[in-house]
């Protein structure tokens, strides 16, 4: 039976990647992407701007929409502060099998929470399941269509506070107009766009920084 692109992703980290070493599953990821196969992660050149905004907000909380293989999840968790807390949420179980095999080769997963699911369904039970009151960063790299519904949940169910960080994956390219418009027009964000590549092409492409007002 043929294997699936995520499969042999993670065929490759445990190839190519050293087991408890993020830097190297992040590499062997590149690698494979750049050599081999196309696929959507942030990827280095986009991945590097994340880096930079995660340390300088050194979260506690943290949120990723859309893990499918853990590439982006293994960069922030790796550079988190010790019992800082990373939830991320996958709808596909195919990816989200992958992602746990990839997190764990990482050696990351005490940092992790992979949650199955739909983010609308997700984001309300965030309190009473994880006893998370807000979130410092967010993460959003899931369907593109959800970035502002999912947004306006946050907001919501308070999930948000005075300087919360949202971070935007591919603002222009697939693009995020609806999600682009809000943040930029809306009184209750400060938002700052980092112009980079779409991963592995030089396909313009960006990540939308916006702090939350309060
Ligand atoms: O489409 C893109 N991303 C959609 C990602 C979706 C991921 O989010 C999950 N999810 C998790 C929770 C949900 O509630 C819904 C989906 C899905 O199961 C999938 O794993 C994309 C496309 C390109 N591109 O060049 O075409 C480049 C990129 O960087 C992209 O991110
Ligand atoms: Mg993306």
């Amino acid at each position: 039976t043929q294997s699936t692109r995520p499969q042999r992703l993670l065929g490759a980290v445990q190839k190519n990647a050293t087991r408890g070493d993020p830097r190297s599953v992040v590499q062997a990821i590149d690698q494979f992407c750049r050599q081999k196969e196309w696929a959507m992660n942030v990827g280095d050149e986009k991945g590097c701007i994340l880096d930079s905004v995660v340390s300088e907000v050194n979260p506690a909380t943290v949120l990723e929409l859309g893990t499918y293989c853990g590439y982006s999840t293994v960069r922030i968790a790796s550079l988190l502060p010790p019992h800082a807390k990373l939830i991320t949420l996958e709808f596909n179980p195919d990816f989200a099998a992958i992602a746990r095999q990839v997190i764990a080769w990482a050696g990351v997963e005490d940092k992790v929470h992979l949650v199955e699911g739909a983010s609308g369904d997700w984001i309300p039970k965030m309190t009473e399941q994880f006893g998370v009151k807000t979130f410092d960063l967010v993460f959003l790299d899931h369907w593109k269509d959800r970035y502002l519904p999912d947004t306006m949940l946050m907001e919501e169910c308070g999930l948000l506070r005075k300087g919360s960080i949202l971070l935007a994956d591919n603002v222009i390219c697939p693009g995020t107009p609806d999600y682009l418009e809000y943040v930029r027009s809306s009184l209750r964000y400060e938002s700052q766009y980092f112009k980079s590549h779409l991963e592995y092409t030089k396909v313009e492409d960006g990540l939308e920084k916006s702090v939350f007002l309060g």
